[in-house]
């Protein structure tokens, strides 16, 4: 099942995690819609405000290998219940991914729920906002 599958990946990734400063490791993985799955872990820095989150690397991975085309995300981490995605992770989602892509939220317990890109951050700002200004 793409659920499962999904969260597989999010948890090798999440063994790849480079997180000295939090300990807190997470891991996500992307469905594209030519099937391949694209995962990414959080990567801190001594500079804490320059760590990247899993949901971003990943993202930024999958358009980076040109993949505009997304189906679905889940990310794990060691939470109590289902992971809550960062604000910034959020609004990277409203901009690259459909608001009704699924989102599946997991913890290393296996619990799972599962929400959308638009429920993650409703009135999300968007490019829409920027109509008639630059280009
Ligand atoms: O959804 C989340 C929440 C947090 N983090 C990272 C950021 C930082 O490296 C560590 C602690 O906040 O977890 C993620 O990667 N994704």
């Amino acid at each position: 099942m793409e659920m499962e599958k999904l969260i597989e990946a999010a948890k090798s990734a999440r063994q790849r995690a480079y997180v000295p400063y939090s300990q807190f490791p997470v891991g996500a993985a992307l469905l594209t819609a030519d099937g391949k799955i694209i995962a990414g872990c959080n990567i801190e820095n001594a500079s804490y405000g320059l760590s990247n989150c899993a949901e971003r690397t990943a993202l930024f991975k999958a358009v980076s290998e040109g993949h505009r085309a997304l189906e679905g995300i889940a990310i794990v981490a060691d939470t109590p219940g289902p992971v809550s995605p960062c604000g910034a992770c959020r609004q990277v989602m409203a901009e690259l991914c459909p608001p009704d892509m699924k989102v599946w939220l997991a913890n290393m317990k296996g619990e799972t729920t599962v929400t959308t890109v638009g429920e993650l951050l409703p009135g999300a700002f968007g490019k829409e906002d920027l109509d008639g200004h630059g280009q």
